[in-house]
């Protein structure tokens, strides 16, 4: 095999597979030897001595005595040319580039099918945790209801640390690059653009559809502020970065955002760099799967773990080998589960407005929310003191994502709100 990248995860992955090196022989039933690393910059980590090396990654693409490309380069671009061109050679493939699999799977997995080899990419999504392998292997079984999960680890790492600590959230963010768990762009991170990468793989694995990443709804955690967490913290609840995909009567949800979850749910005890995934299957009831989302080591204890599978499977006919997204023959056109318009998901919400101290400005927002066909379920007014804004807190019931659009639209327009409505979603996460 060749390994192409030697930053956070490649590094991770030389040391292991050299630590590990007996164990992963006998597990594997063969030794898998690393032919070739291609490297921009030294990684002062791994000691290099008797292996070859190239600063060129499509050497190893066409290197003859290696049978799998280990892609760890990161990025859209370089990496799918990279897979495309190992494939074409006739390798296999193990990669860790969510980015890559969210956006060029479809044609990636096209190519591989055609050429009869394995694309394995267990990293991708939640790093450690082999949520992959559990999702289409070992809950095969299942009709799944939905996936929802905390998927992106420097995330979390900046909500926990930002809470428990009080620090702001340039300090943490950095700290979290400092440790190797940011993307090259962290606004990746932020933005819940690479949780939204994830999510499209989970939802192809759990429902047999397609990836499609552009039909994901993605709004990221740089706009939570220290009075959302306090206020939920009050109501019951802990905000959550949360990706989430439900199956319903209308299509898929897919759509990655802030979440009010409560408290008692096993998601809301997931801190740091942790990631989890809660699963519910009609067979098996609720599962939940936990561990490092980022990270040298945890990321690469999944590119093994692929390395492995591939040895493997290397010996079995392609058409009995597992599938990629776990279904065999998705249909790219003619999708019969479509990925819902958010206007169209339902969820319950936590809305923040600040109000001029007025008689009647509550009364003026109930109406707007009960013509909207909206319900109240739970109502905080803060004390004001003389001519400040007030800060009002609601939660509602479950309601129909375009109308909340429509009053808050609404509610905004009224002279007696300042600024813009905070808006949250709510989710019970209920296990039925
Ligand atoms: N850091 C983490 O915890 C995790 C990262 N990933 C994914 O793993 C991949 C790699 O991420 P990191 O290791 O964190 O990034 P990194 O930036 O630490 O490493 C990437 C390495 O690739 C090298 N590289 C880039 N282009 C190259 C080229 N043309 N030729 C040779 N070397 C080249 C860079 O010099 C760098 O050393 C990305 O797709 C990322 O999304 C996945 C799970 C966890
Ligand atoms: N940047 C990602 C790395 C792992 O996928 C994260 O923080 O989760
Ligand atoms: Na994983």
């Amino acid at each position: 095999m060749g390994i192409c990248g030697l930053g956070t995860v490649g590094g991770g992955t030389f040391n292991v597979l050299t630590r590990n090196a007996d164990d992963i022989t006998r597990r594997a039933g063969r030794p898998i030897v690393i032919e070739q690393v291609a490297h921009r910059s030294l990684n002062p980590a791994c000691d290099l001595t008797g292996i070859r090396t190239t600063t060129d990654v499509f050497e190893v693409a066409s290197n003859p005595d290696v049978d799998v490309v280990v892609e760890l380069i990161g990025g859209y671009d370089l990496a799918r040319d990279l897979v495309m061109t190992a494939i074409e050679n006739g390798k296999h493939v193990v990669t860790a580039n969510k980015a890559l699999i969210a956006v060029h799977g479809n044609e990636i997995f096209r190519a591989a099918h055609s050429k009869g080899v394995i694309v394995a990419f267990e990293a991708a999504v939640a790093g450690g945790i082999p949520v992959i392998k559990s999702l289409r292997e070992g809950l095969g079984a299942n009709r799944i209801s939905w996936v929802a999960g905390i998927i992106n680890g420097t995330g979390n790492y900046i909500l926990t640390h930002m809470r428990d600590e009080g620090r702001a959230f340039e300090d943490v963010l950095a700290e979290a690059q400092a440790l190797g768990y940011a993307e090259a762009d962290p606004t990746f991170d932020v933005e819940g653009i690479d949780a939204a990468h994830k999510l499209t793989i989970l939802a192809s694995i759990a429902y047999g559809v397609p990836l499609q990443f552009e039909k994901a709804y993605t709004e990221g955690i740089s706009r939570v502020t220290a009075e959302d967490v306090e206020q939920a913290d009050n109501l019951g609840y802990i905000i959550k970065h949360l990706g989430i995909s439900k199956r319903t009567d209308s299509g898929l949800e897919l759509r990655v955002h802030p979440t009010l979850i409560p408290k008692e749910r096993l998601l809301a005890s997931v801190h740091g760099v942790k990631n989890a995934i809660a699963v519910l299957g009609d067979a098996v009831g609720p599962t939940l799967y936990y561990g490092a989302g980022a990270g040298a080591e945890p990321t690469a204890s999944a590119v093994v773990a692929d390395l492995l599978d591939v040895a493997r499977d290397i010996s079995t006919e392609h058409r009995y080998r597992t599938p990629y997204l776990a279904f065999g023959g998705i249909k790219e056109n003619g999708v019969s589960l479509p990925i819902m318009p958010m206007e169209d998901i339902t969820t319950a919400y936590y809305l923040r407005l600040l109000a001029v101290d007025r008689p009647g400005v509550l009364a003026r927002v109930a109406t707007i929310l009960s013509e909207e066909g909206i319900s109240i379920e739970a109502l905080i007014q803060k004390e004001a003191t003389e001519g400040e804004l007030v800060p009002i807190i609601l939660m509602t019931h479950r309601t129909l994502e375009r109308n909340m659009n429509e009053a808050i639209r609404r509610i905004e327009s009224l002279a007696d709100i300042a600024g813009s409505v905070t808006r949250i979603r709510v989710e019970s996460l209920d296990e039925e």
